[in-house]
């Protein structure tokens, strides 16, 4: 059976919709570009093999078989190509990317979201140092205020929080992936259960609060005086509190929040994570952290890299949508060409009217509720 319409999750986008889309697009490009950032386009299409890192459950890839017999797929992330461009290519590092496109994301039947997702973003490759996550967050928080974003909450977390507590507790590999998976899940009766046989231990106080363990960020970091003392904790609570007070002095109007019992939204984060919303996105604003070993699944050496990316379509959402304007339609004789597209090019809003007659223009017009400027009787 022939089927013309769309598929399941993809949509059309046209008009005042897709122009806002285009500018929000550039005004955040516009930004990465002015830090000096390089710009990077990678193609839809690329082999599964790329995206073997990403949990196969959240980002399900649509997939292709090529004429040789290999699997391809419509990307599912950015990040993962920029990784296999730079090991294929050599770049020398540091070096700092921008990029805008859409991800491809299989959804649940049903869910209400959308499969296609444009997506905006960049990619700091080659610093270790903690102000690479600095710029990510000061590029994106100016360009919220750009983007005229009020209310901002940047959720601070670590993906490296939770792997080091479990590493200080007192129990089997098996129970400890039970633990974390209900602590994500936010399974509490499961979670509970689980804690029962540790009811003695000093990091019982701590675990019993862990599932709250987020919201305002000094309340967060004021009940980790429970836990009890994790040497691989210290740099990571260290880098928190620093990010937490630079970004709310440079931006007093962003929300800065902390969340440590949270799953990293992308499995090959390895430090610091960050997540950004507003009270009226459908969606987060932008998403990323720190990746240090992404490109080791590509090549030999790692490379320290932190980068996010802005949901395009959640910014858009929320955004007023400006009043289609009064068309002003410009019909003119074929030898009028010259004149026509002068008056075009000075009159806001119009367009050239190429109708054979005038009397087919007067209809357009009437359709269109639009203008009607007659060249041809001047
Ligand atoms: N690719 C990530 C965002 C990101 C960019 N760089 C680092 N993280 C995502 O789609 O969630």
């Amino acid at each position: 059976m022939s089927n013309k319409t769309l598929p399941t999750g993809t949509r059309d986008e046209f008009g005042t919709i897709a122009m806002v889309k285009d500018q929000v697009i550039q005004t955040i490009q516009q930004n990465f570009k002015h830090r000096g950032f390089k710009k990077i386009i990678t193609p839809l299409l690329e082999y599964r093999d790329v995206f073997q890192s990403l949990a196969p459950q959240a980002y399900q890839p649509y997939q292709f078989i090529d004429e040789h017999g290999d699997t391809l797929v419509l990307r599912p992330d950015m990040t993962l190509p920029v990784a296999r461009m730079m090991s294929a290519t050599g770049i020398d590092t540091p070096i700092k990317w921008y990029y805008s496109g859409d991800v491809f994301r299989v959804k649940k039947r049903m869910s209400g979201s959308y499969n296609q997702i444009t997506q905006a973003g960049m990619e700091i490759i080659g610093y270790r140092s903690l102000k690479a996550e600095w710029e990510c967050l000061v590029a994106a928080s100016e360009i919220s205020q750009k983007l005229g974003i009020a209310d901002m909450t940047l959720e601070l977390s670590h993906a490296k929080f939770v792997p080091n507590v479990l590493a200080a507790l007192p129990i089997s590999e098996p129970m400890a992936d039970n633990l974390v998976q209900a602590l994500y899940d936010k399974d509490l009766t499961q979670y509970q259960t689980l804690l029962e046989p540790l009811a003695n231990d000093p990091f019982y106080p701590f675990l019993k609060d862990w599932p709250w363990l987020f919201g305002d960020f000094d309340a967060v970091l004021d009940q980790l005086t429970q836990l009890p003392k994790i040497a691989t904790l210290e740099s990571i609570i260290a880098d928190l509190r620093a990010t937490k007070a630079f970004i709310s002095q440079r931006f007093p109007n962003v929300t800065v929040t902390l969340d440590l019992c949270v799953q990293p939204p992308q499995t090959y984060y390895t430090g610091m994570v960050f997540h950004a919303y507003s009270q009226d996105a459908t969606s987060y604003l932008f998403s990323g952290g720190r990746y240090d070993k992404l490109l080791t699944n590509f090549q030999q050496t790692a490379q320290p890299a932190v980068g996010l990316a802005f949901d395009i379509d959640a910014i858009v959402a929320q955004r007023h949508l400006p009043k289609a304007p009064q068309e002003t339609l410009i019909y003119f004789e074929a030898d009028q060409w010259a004149h026509a597209e002068a008056l075009q090019a000075r009159t806001p809003n119009s367009n050239l009217c190429l109708a054979d007659s005038f009397k087919q223009a007067q209809q357009i017009a009437q359709q269109q509720n639009a203008q009607l400027i007659n060249l041809a009787e001047r």
